[in-house]
């Protein structure tokens, strides 16, 4: 039994992971949201899973810290400074950071990665996402992290190729780059599709999210998971043996 505590707790995520909570054999310690103070919260818990703001990192981490235990990091919108405070925090506690928390994306991108691999570089990728209106990122942490999977499989530098928010007179498509589009609207919970685009065919790897309990539930894995190991950053792939 793990003492978990929720930061966003009264978000669209906190609320999952709290109803996931109900059902375990894990107690839900605390929770808080904006202008509450993450160290009282860290205190009392065994783990901390954040699903908040990028604002947040920094003092999220730091209570981490102090506290001596392990965070799950759901929150996306990062930037390259946080994903540094996030390395420097795995030298002192178990880190784990993902756009997405579900067993669905965590193979999707496994899959990305190999056909990026597989095919050459006349194959274009694009990734297109849909999200709920209330989404104020993108593109979403998830396309993303299939965007650097589909980097990785090719042997580029994703930074050095991606393409978003194309308006106006582009020009043609540059060779070998990753584009993104995002959708905004209604309430869809997270639809993702990786598009390969060859000569005369086309391959299309999707993952729809029904739900948020898919989330909350890799989320509660993912933390309990991390209680006992030794510091350094983890993956989602470690976490469901993937
Ligand atoms: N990795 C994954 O699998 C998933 C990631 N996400 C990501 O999780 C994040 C949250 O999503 P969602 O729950 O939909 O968003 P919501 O806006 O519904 O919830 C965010 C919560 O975080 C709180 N918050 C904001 N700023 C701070 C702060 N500085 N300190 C503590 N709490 C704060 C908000 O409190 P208040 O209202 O008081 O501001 C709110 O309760 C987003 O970045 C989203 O993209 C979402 C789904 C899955
Ligand atoms: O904000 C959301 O809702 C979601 N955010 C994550 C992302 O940015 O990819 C994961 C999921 O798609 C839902």
């Amino acid at each position: 039994m793990a003492r978990i505590g929720i930061i966003g707790s009264a978000g669209r995520m906190g609320q999952a992971i709290a109803r996931v909570l109900e059902a375990s054999d894990h107690v839900l310690a605390g929770g808080i949201d904006q202008g509450d103070d993450p160290a009282a919260l860290a205190a009392q818990c065994d783990v901390l899973i954040d699903f908040s703001s990028p604002r947040a990192l920094d003092a999220n981490l730091a209570a981490a810290r102090r506290a001596g235990i392990p965070i799950v990091i759901g929150t996306t919108g990062l930037e390259a400074e946080h994903h540094a405070a996030i390395d420097d925090a795995a030298k002192a506690i178990p880190v784990l950071q993902t756009g997405n928390t579900s067993l669905g994306v965590t193979l999707l991108a496994h899959l990305v990665r190999e056909a990026a691999a597989r095919l050459g570089d006349d194959w274009d990728i694009e990734i297109v996402e849909m999200h709920h209106r209330m989404k104020v990122d993108a593109p979403s942490g998830t396309a993303l992290l299939l965007g650097e999977a589909a980097a990785q499989g090719r042997g580029i530098v994703l930074a050095d190729n991606k393409e978003s928010g194309r308006d106006g007179i582009t020009g043609a498509r540059a060779i070998g780059s990753i584009g993104f589009a995002a959708l905004r609207g209604g309430t869809v919970a997270g639809d993702h599709s990786v598009i390969l685009a060859g000569e005369e065919e086309r391959i299309t790897l999707s993952h729809h999210a029904e739900n948020r309990t898919i989330f909350a539930r890799g989320a509660v894995r993912a933390a309990t998971w991390l209680l006992g190991k030794p510091v350094g950053r983890y993956t989602m792939p470690e976490v469901l043996g993937l």
